[in-house]
């Protein structure tokens, strides 16, 4: 089986052609070639698919072999690697997600012609609970700075979606915050019927955030797209922070954009392959 590794600011992934043949057990897969001791190594496995409704399709597992609707980093991957792998000559394309179809321009380093990044309509936030999905003891409509107990103490919590569920959390030092110890325990907190990624983030200027994340299924990572959108959407709606956001994370920076004349947000970052290699899969079919 042949696979890419790409990574984007250090949220890396396993990317597999599936345009002609289907990948069997893409979980199986995830929990198999994502231990960073003992196989490949990536923060999960990414599935570049065929679709009827818009150019490209891609699937995104974590590195627990859950499957996840939405990836920020991984989005502008796929569009980089359909482009280098020539499954389209496009440069603004269109890739059908489990949290619907988004819109991805590449950049490209003007000397090489190179694909360097992308910017992705990642579409419009979510911040209704229902729709996140998120329970309040109190049926609040949306959970914004919303205090919630925890075996921690109380947390301060505002609740988003961007396809997957995102929990952020304002900390005076990400140095500090307890990533390994809350996240989890967020994580798994019935309050989220689907779990959801936890964001520690702290505000450093109107327009700078600077964050960590434990994510859903693969632990604390080094960036995750779609939490950067979180943090900047939370900070946005609270008004700690203007439209056009730096999100600064372990791996890098991604900068986000929420148009307040269609409510789409925009994120904006790098796409990097690391190495090609071939894998056979341990597990049989009847496993
Ligand atoms: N790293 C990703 C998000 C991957 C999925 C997430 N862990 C989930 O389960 O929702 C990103 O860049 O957005």
């Amino acid at each position: 089986m042949r696979f890419t590794k790409m990574h984007g600011i250090g949220n890396d992934y396993i990317y597999i052609d599936c345009t002609e043949a289907e990948t069997p057990s893409p979980q199986k897969l995830a929990i198999e070639m994502s231990p960073r001791h003992t196989s490949v190594g990536a923060d999960g496995v990414i599935l570049v698919c065929r679709s009827e409704k818009a150019d490209l399709g891609m699937r995104i597992f974590n590195s627990d072999g859950s499957e996840a609707l939405m990836c920020g980093n991984g989005i502008r991957c796929v569009a980089k690697f359909a482009y280098d792998h020539q499954l389209t000559a496009k440069t603004n394309l269109s890739i059908e997600t489990l949290a619907g179809i988004k819109t991805v321009s590449l950049i490209k380093d003007e000397a090489s012609g190179e694909v360097t990044g992308a910017t992705v309509d990642m579409g419009e936030p979510v911040l209704e609970c229902a729709d996140i999905p998120v329970y309040s003891p109190v049926n609040v409509k949306r959970m914004i700075e919303y205090p919630v107990q925890t075996e921690q103490g109380e947390v301060v919590v505002t609740a988003v979606s961007v396809g997957n569920p995102h929990a952020v959390i304002w900390v005076d030092s990400i140095e500090q915050a307890p990533v390994h110890t809350l996240g989890p325990k967020l994580e798994h907190n019935p309050m989220w019927p689907n779990r959801a990624n936890i964001e520690f983030a702290h505000v450093l200027s109107p327009s700078k955030i600077e964050m960590r994340v434990w994510e859903r299924g693969s632990g604390e990572t080094m960036a995750c797209g779609t939490g950067a959108c979180a943090c900047a959407i939370a900070a946005i709606a609270t008004g700690h922070c203007e439209r056009k956001v730096d999100v600064i994370l372990p791996g890098g920076t991604l900068n986000i954009y929420w148009n307040p004349d269609n409510n789409h947000v925009y994120m904006t970052g790098p796409a990097v392959t690391v190495f090609d290699g071939t894998y056979t899969p341990h597990f049989t079919k009847t496993d």
